[in-house]
């Protein structure tokens, strides 16, 4: 490997696409590479994530927690980490994780971390003059993602009255991402006219998706599906849907029990189990996303029992990107696949590590943005790198998103016919 070494690093306060403060972060090399990074935030976070220090958690630093983190990455991580070589990721988040000293990086800040570790990884790609997913995944990284595209909001990211917070299109049958894309932009459109149409709302949530008043979560899925014949396509064939309940926000009195917090409703894991087995005989759902809560694991097992030979149990709050609570998810037969979310553990190669895992066990693993974004797309070169074969990036119509998906238009061209979207073959029989 060359010898070039880690000269500098900047961090600096920006703003997310809420509005909110977060960190970048400039790792310069000796060759004179600069590689960037910065962190997204949540805002359906759950409780076992790497802690972040962000401003308004007034237990931090009186609430100024990214000035913190900036003044992190600026002394403590850049003391460790000057004159080390920018080659050994693995290495450079041991470094920082040994730095940090603590079980959820609440000492440097999970977001201080990441966009260090993220800036790294680019500035190494870069000075060898290679695409970060080439960098990261090597000529084993050749499969684009179906985009699982959130084109209708609820939930803690939209003012609305829709408890589901994401429903999503995924253009399995499409022959490459190009199409699959173009064939989401068109769904997405013909959504926004049938909506119109019902004299709905055409606003949006904080993904981008259109985030109308409807009276259940059937209602939704029904508008979709017409948009989807509208645009041209068949529901099952050239689509399959996908449902993040992020159900960890529903927490009642008690474990196991539920209640929407817009309408009201109660449910026990048993009732929320057989809702989803309705919709998913009723649908063509594909995927349901933390179908329930993060500490709920008898129900998980369950729901596993009884849907998951037939559809994709996705794992975000549940498992928040930890190897150690995907192993025990894996051990209790819960779910059959994960979320990945970089900002949730806090590092590069901790996420990588979770990909591992989830993949030598026959879980699926996700790559997915947060609701708040920035314009970096790391998450679009990791899902190539890693061969994830799906992403969870967001509506067309807000560039923080669009970012992502036109960063895997790029890839896709770079590949050329390299280049593999397998579509259905990516998801087996289910
Ligand atoms: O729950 C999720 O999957 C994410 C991204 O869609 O939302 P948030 O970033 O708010 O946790
Ligand atoms: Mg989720």
């Amino acid at each position: 490997m060359k010898d070039v070494r880690i000269e500098q690093i900047t961090g600096r306060e920006i703003i997310d696409s809420r509005g909110n403060p977060t960190v970048e972060a400039d790792v310069l090399l000796t060759d004179g590479t600069v590689g960037r990074g910065s962190a997204p935030s949540g805002a359906s976070t759950g409780r076992f994530e790497a802690l972040e220090l962000r401003d308004g958690d007034s237990r931090r630093y009186g609430g100024k927690g990214v000035s913190q983190a900036v003044a992190h990455i600026q002394k403590d991580i850049q003391n460790v980490l000057k004159g080390v070589s920018p080659f050994d990721i693995y290495h450079i988040d041991q470094v920082m994780i040994r730095t940090d000293g603590t079980t959820d990086k609440s000492g440097l800040g999970a977001n201080a971390m990441l966009a260090v570790s993220i800036a790294c990884a680019a500035a190494a790609a870069q000075s060898l003059q290679i695409p970060l997913y080439r960098f990261l995944g090597g000529i084993n990284g050749n499969r684009l993602p179906v985009p699982m595209m959130n084109i209708l909001n609820g939930g803690a990211h939209a003012a609305n009255t829709v408890d589901v917070q994401e429903f999503m299109i995924m253009p399995a049958g499409a022959p490459s991402f190009r199409e699959g894309l173009r064939w989401c932009t068109e769904v997405f459109h013909a959504l926004s006219g049938i909506l119109k149409a019902k004299g709905l709302a055409t606003s949006v949530g904080d993904e981008g998706g259109f985030a109308p008043d409807l009276a259940s979560d059937e209602e939704a899925l029904q508008y979709i599906l017409d948009a989807v014949e509208k645009a041209g396509y068949t529901p099952g064939t050239d689509f399959v849907l996908a449902i993040d309940a992020a159900a960890s926000e529903w927490k009642g009195a008690k474990p196991g029990e539920y209640v929407l917090p817009k309408n009201g409703q109660a449910f026990t894991s048993q009732e929320l189990t057989a809702h989803w087995r309705h919709l998913v005989d009723a649908y063509p759902i594909y995927s349901i996303e933390d179908g329930l809560d993060e500490e709920d694991w008898d129900g998980w097992q369950i729901l596993t029992k009884e849907l998951g030979q037939r559809v994709q149990l996705v794992g975000d709050d549940l498992f928040v990107t930890n190897t150690e609570r995907l192993a025990k998810g894996i051990s209790l037969d819960c779910s059959n696949a994960i979320l990945i979310k970089l900002n949730q553990i806090g590092t590069v190669s901790e996420t990588m590590e979770a990909v591992k895992l989830a993949q030598q066990s026959g879980y699926r693993a996700i790559v997915s943005h947060r609701s708040g974004e920035t314009e970096d797309t790391t998450i679009a070169d990791l899902a190539v790198a890693l061969n994830t074969c799906q992403i969870k990036s967001g509506a067309p119509n807000r560039s923080e998103r669009v970012a992502k998906y036109n960063r895997l238009l790029r890839i896709e061209e770079e590949l050329g016919d390299g280049a593999m979207y397998p579509g259905f073959q990516a998801f087996g029989k289910i």
